[in-house]
């Protein structure tokens, strides 16, 4: 039997498992190529990963809710937060201000939350320098980029300049992708998903990230009374 002081198995993910480390999922990809798509699928079927909520001073999109998708904010106070150190990471990305709030975050992952970020190639280089162990990051690529220019154009929410400006920027974006630790082309939806689905069962049960470890294994490793 276990000594008191052993941890026992919770109810964690999927089934249970150890207690653990919460992980940051980051998903970026050049404009269009289904980043939003994958959070959402993800956000409805896992109760265990939750969205991390950007900053933003572009204007929201149609349907867009603010403090769901994004906070919409002024520049002036994007700066005056900028400043003030409350930001994980920020960048500007076509023209406009975007930034990860570390509110909740890091106590979140101590506490086992994980976390979802949509976020552009420079803020997931600063993420990574400042929480490597915890920052899994997949890149998204479109089948083509016809196919690219086609989903811009058929999601219907930014002006013909606003997709010729992402366009225009989406070779750079995937000059990129080998700064990720995966990459998926994300030419079926559901094929796609499950891809992410299955690179963050395996992240989650990397032995770094199972803090309930050390001290489950000791207590396998007691001596057992009924052998004497
Ligand atoms: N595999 C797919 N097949 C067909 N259409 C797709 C696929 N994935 C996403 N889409 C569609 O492509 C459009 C762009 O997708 P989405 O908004 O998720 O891209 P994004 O990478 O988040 O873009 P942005 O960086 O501009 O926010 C949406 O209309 C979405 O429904
Ligand atoms: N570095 C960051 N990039 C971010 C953040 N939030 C979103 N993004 C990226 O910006 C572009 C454009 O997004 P859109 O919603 O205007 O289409 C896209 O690549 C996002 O991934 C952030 O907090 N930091």
């Amino acid at each position: 039997m276990p000594s008191d002081t052993s941890p026992t198995l919770s109810a964690h993910d999927e089934g249970n498992a150890l207690d653990r480390r919460g992980l940051m999922l980051i998903l970026s990809s050049p404009s269009g190529a289904g980043k939003t798509t994958i959070s959402r699928m993800l956000l409805e079927r896992d109760p265990h990963i939750r969205n991390s909520v950007s900053c933003t001073t572009r204007a929201p999109r149609p349907g867009e809710v603010d403090g769901r998708d994004y906070h919409f904010v002024g520049q002036d106070q994007f700066d005056r937060m900028a400043e003030d150190g409350e930001f994980l990471e920020w960048a500007h990305v076509f023209g406009k201000s975007y930034g990860t709030p570390k509110a909740q975050v890091k106590a979140g992952l101590k506490a086992g939350q994980d976390y979802i970020f949509d976020i552009d190639w420079q803020g997931t280089q600063q993420l990574y320098q400042k929480l490597e162990r915890d920052v899994v990051r997949i890149f998204l690529l479109p089948p083509s980029i016809e196919e690219l220019r086609r989903r811009l154009t058929g999601r219907g929410t930014d002006s013909a300049e606003v997709i010729a400006a992402r366009m225009e920027r989406a070779r750079s974006e995937i000059s990129h992708w080998d700064g990720y630790d995966y990459v998926v082309v994300n030419d079926d939806i559901d094929a796609c998903f499950a891809k992410v689905k299955q690179i963050l069962a395996s992240e989650r049960l990397r032995r770094a990230r199972q803090t309930g470890l050390i001290g489950f294994v000791r207590g396998l490793m007691e001596p057992d009374d009924e052998l004497g």
